[in-house]
């Protein structure tokens, strides 16, 4: 890099002194002064002192040259020793924005962990001079648990992380602090406990596994087809979410795998939000200003998102000013804020309404499906977990008053009761999570002064990031065996045992932990034991598995399988273990 730029700048000079010269013959001073010297026996005086002079500049030149050089080796060395102490080389103006580059086209979060592994679980990010990226990045439990929950108030979502996701979250629970944020919280929470919500999500849930999800992994074992796993599972979680939300069920995991424009909308428009967390601020609000690239594409995608919420918040209000005498009282989030008043004794705005919905459905649709498919990659990957499982369910079956053995057929359902015996089950979907964690990283920012528990300082308006996949990696919080896939780690004499939300944060933890986390492993729960009890889910060869860049944790090439279906002296085997 450096080489060619000196030769061309000598190439330059030797040109305008007239002397041939190739960047490969690095002449020396001494030459060129020989050469200055026959010149002048010609007796052209003026043309002697012209050269004379041309030649002192050459020299100065070259003495610019060497400075130069040395001036460049310094910062490079200056730089890279920086490294020890930083983690990361540390170049003026760029800051460590080189090395997050080239982190960015490999596995971003392994880059991550290996870093904060060398840096005992924190480390500052140096991002290039006066741009938004600085920020302090830990992954040690301690320091979690005082930004989580002991100094919950100074270290709110903040300014920087509402303002780049303000176009798709707007106001709602998941891009709100303070009241707007406890407002949400407190009447989402009463919701997500009260029976009628409970059976709404679980009636749904059931209806859309038997009806639609069995359906069609059953079609694609009749046709001998691959599928992607992870897209069924995205399909079956938004259709459920969106019947929480919205109270409406947008038909996306049906026969045929319709692509549904709303469904699109969501997805393109997330992704294009977390672009924005790794681009200077003043170059995406400059893009955004002239609609541009992926924020010409985020504003089309918003757009599409729009026009569904506001076309359901719409037909809902019709629905509710007619009060159908004897009409099924619906009780989805968005019916249950629309009877609302705010502080002023006024109904919610549309707009509000529609950011209660959209952050739900992020909520909800993502973190649940991609859980799972990390889920069954890791099953494939241990069959030894696999069995474990199948032997549960038909032991916690087996329990049931007066079973009959034909009700061990491909048209089993499972009981709520029976999900939550299964320990093993939950362990092993937690395994899953600790290692693949939904929400790989997450934000939060200082309003005033402070210091975490490891020493580390913090400035007011200071950006921290926590790494929770890196969390899921550490020695020092899960032992030396903590890349391993060990169910077994969440069980004391068979039952499960829950973690400190503090080292497993998966669901967050302190006032902000995860509103759905029971709902969501009744989900994950229902859907896993209801495929592993009728298939082997097998991974395609060769299907390449890596995570995507995203708000959560996507596989980047979703997760081709193929299904195999149980046959019946499976079961009867595990049946026979059981008795
Ligand atoms: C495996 C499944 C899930 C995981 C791993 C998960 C994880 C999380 C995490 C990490 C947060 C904190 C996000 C933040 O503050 O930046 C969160 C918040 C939240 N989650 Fe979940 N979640 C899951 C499923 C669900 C489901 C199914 C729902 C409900 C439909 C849900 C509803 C929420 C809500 C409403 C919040 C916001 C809480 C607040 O800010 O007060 N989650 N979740």
């Amino acid at each position: 890099m450096l080489k060619p730029l000196l030769s061309f700048k000598l190439t330059m000079f030797m040109q305008f002194l007239g002397i041939p010269y190739h960047s490969n013959t690095m002449t020396k001073p001494i030459t060129l002064s020989l050469n200055l010297t026959s010149a002048d026996s010609s007796g052209r005086l003026a043309t002697t002192g012209n050269l004379l002079s041309r030649g002192a500049f050459l020299l100065r030149d070259i003495q610019f040259v060497e400075i130069l050089i040395a001036v460049v080796v310094f910062i490079v060395i200056h730089s890279l020793r920086q490294k020890k102490h930083h983690g990361l080389p540390v170049w003026p103006v760029l800051g460590m924005l080189p090395s997050m580059a080239a982190g960015l086209r490999t596995n971003m979060y392994e880059w991550l962990t290996d870093i904060l592994n060398q840096q005992n679980g924190t480390f500052r990010f140096k991002g290039p001079w006066f741009s938004s990226l600085h920020s302090i990045i830990t992954s040690d439990p301690r320091n979690l648990e005082h930004l989580l929950k002991t100094k919950f108030v100074v270290f709110p979502k903040g300014k920087y992380f509402r303002d780049t996701v303000r176009d798709l979250l707007g106001d709602g629970i998941f891009n709100a602090d303070d009241e707007t944020w406890q407002k949400q919280r407190k009447t989402a929470s009463i919701e997500f406990h009260s029976a009628k919500f409970r059976h709404l999500t679980t009636d749904s849930l059931f209806e859309l596994v038997h009806k639609r999800l069995l359906p069609v992994l059953e079609s694609s074992v009749k046709q001998y087809i691959s599928i992607d796993l992870q897209d069924i599972l995205l399909r079956l979680t938004f259709d459920n979410v969106c019947m929480m939300a919205f109270g409406v069920d947008p038909g996306c995991l049906r026969h045929g795998l319709p692509e549904i424009p709303f469904a699109k909308a969501f997805e393109d428009s997330t992704e294009a939000t977390v672009l924005r967390f790794v681009t200077p601020t003043c170059i995406w609000k400059t893009m955004r200003f002239l609609n541009l690239g992926t924020e010409r594409k985020l504003k089309k995608s918003i757009k599409g998102v729009d026009e569904f919420a506001d076309n359901v918040i719409r037909t809902r209000k019709k629905e509710l000013s007619l009060h159908f005498e004897g009409k099924k009282q619906r009780s989805d989030l968005l019916t249950i804020f629309m009877e609302l008043k705010d502080e002023n004794g006024q109904a919610y705005s549309d707009k509000f309404l529609r950011d209660i919905c959209v952050n739900f459905i992020l909520a909800g649709r993502d973190t649940s499906s991609v859980a799972l498919s990390w889920f069954f990659w890791l099953l494939h990957q241990n069959p030894q977990v696999e069995e474990k499982i199948l032997s549960e369910i038909c032991r916690v079956v087996k329990q049931r008053e007066g079973l009959k053995e034909e009700e061990f057929s491909n048209s089993l359902t499972f009981k709520p009761e029976e999900i939550k015996k299964m320990d093993y089950l939950h362990a092993a979907l937690s395994e899953g999570l600790r290692l693949y964690p939904s929400v790989p990283v997450d934000h939060k920012e200082v309003v005033e002064d402070d210091t975490f528990p490891d020493g580390t300082a913090l400035k007011k308006g200071t950006k921290v990031i926590y790494a929770i996949y890196s969390m899921g990696r550490m020695e020092a919080i899960w032992g030396k065996d903590c890349r391993e896939f060990k169910p077994e780690r969440w069980l004391r004499d068979g039952r499960f045992m829950s973690e400190s939300a503090y080292k497993f944060t998966a669901f967050n933890g302190g006032p902000r932990l995860c509103l759905g986390k029971d709902f969501a492993y009744y989900q994950m729960k229902y859907a896993a034991a209801s495929i592993i009890f009728r298939y082997h889910v097998k991974v395609v060869e060769n299907h390449p598995v890596e995570p995507k860049l995203a708000l959560t944790m996507y596989m980047k090439h979703g997760l081709k399988v193929k299904l195999d279906r149980r046959d019946a002296s499976e079961i009867q085997k595990y049946l026979d273990i059981v008795n």
